[in-house]
């Protein structure tokens, strides 16, 4: 069955998308993890697929498979690609447009220079919203990975995180512990294991293990989990510059129950047809 795809990246978190509006395809995990292949097949973090509105108030519906093949209720840097790719695609002419992810509704907005807005509505902090086998909620949690005694972050973007706090993100602390923290019995879906450096006020520095995938060279939720977790411990002020691997993210929270806002790049890499 040959299927059209757009390969895509933000900041270097790259993404095959296949809109499954106009190719009625149906997607095994199996075919997900072909798609991913960086050898066998295209090779990619994510696969996203575009799929027509479950609520009356969306204008599409949006599904993010990891390279192996799991489903995910959130993927930021996916978001922006998701917009760019639909005006792209000829599926939409809107500049602002509400896309169902998960259980949750993003409202996503073109800026200058292919970059785009996302609101990725309010983080949730309760332990069975993470979800977090922890009575109570608190703004860090004690955890032992590595046989290592860690204070961590946890919370919700619509897909579990858990951040740590380093000197140096190149201290070697993600090498050591990404999937230790990542795959622990206390997150029961797993997370996405941030490892945060704190320039300053408004600057940080930030590299994700991500679930379903290892290392990304961005990861847009993990961002905003970062600059929530770090805007609570009173660390960062409420605008802040995430600088990843594979580029720039300008993050937004105004705390409590805003949204968070995480505006970056997009770009379009190639197209093509691959055969299932
Ligand atoms: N690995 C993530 C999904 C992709 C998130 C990331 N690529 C982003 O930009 O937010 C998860 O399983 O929750």
């Amino acid at each position: 069955m040959p299927v059209k795809f757009t390969k895509m990246h933000g900041a270097g978190n790259d993404f095959v998308m296949i809109d499954t509006i106009s190719q009625r395809i149906k997607l095994r995990p199996r075919d997900i993890r072909k798609i991913a292949d960086r050898r066998r097949g295209i090779g990619c973090d994510q696969v996203l697929l575009v799929e027509p509105p479950g609520q009356a108030n969306a204008d599409f519906r949006y599904r993010i498979f990891n390279a192996d093949g799991s489903e995910a209720g959130q993927c930021g840097n996916g978001a922006r690609c998701f917009a760019r790719f639909v005006r792209h695609r000829r599926l939409t002419h809107l500049q602002t447009m509400v896309v169902e992810a998960g259980n949750s509704l993003m409202t996503l907005t073109m800026r200058d220079n292919h970059e785009v807005e996302v609101d990725m509505g309010p983080p949730r902090f309760a332990p069975k919203d993470i979800p977090l086998h922890r009575e109570h909620e608190a703004l860090e949690y004690d955890l032992v990975a590595a046989g290592e005694q860690l204070r961590i972050g946890a919370l919700s973007m619509g897909n579990p995180h858990a951040i740590l706090r380093v000197d140096a993100i190149d201290d070697g602390s993600l090498e050591r512990l990404g999937e230790a923290i990542r795959s622990h019995e206390d997150f029961p879906e797993g997370n996405n294991a941030g490892f945060l450096e704190i320039v300053d006020r408004r600057n940080v520095r930030l590299r994700v293990f991500e679930r379903g995938v290892g290392e990304t060279e961005a990861c847009g939720s993990g961002a905003c989990a970062a600059v929530v977790y770090g805007q609570r411990m009173g660390w960062l002020d409420d605008r802040v510059t995430v600088e990843l691997t594979g580029g720039k993210l300008d993050i937004y929270w105004q705390g409590d129950n805003n949204s968070v806002l995480m505006t970056g790049p997009t770009a379009i890499s190639f197209e093509g047809t691959i055969r299932l």
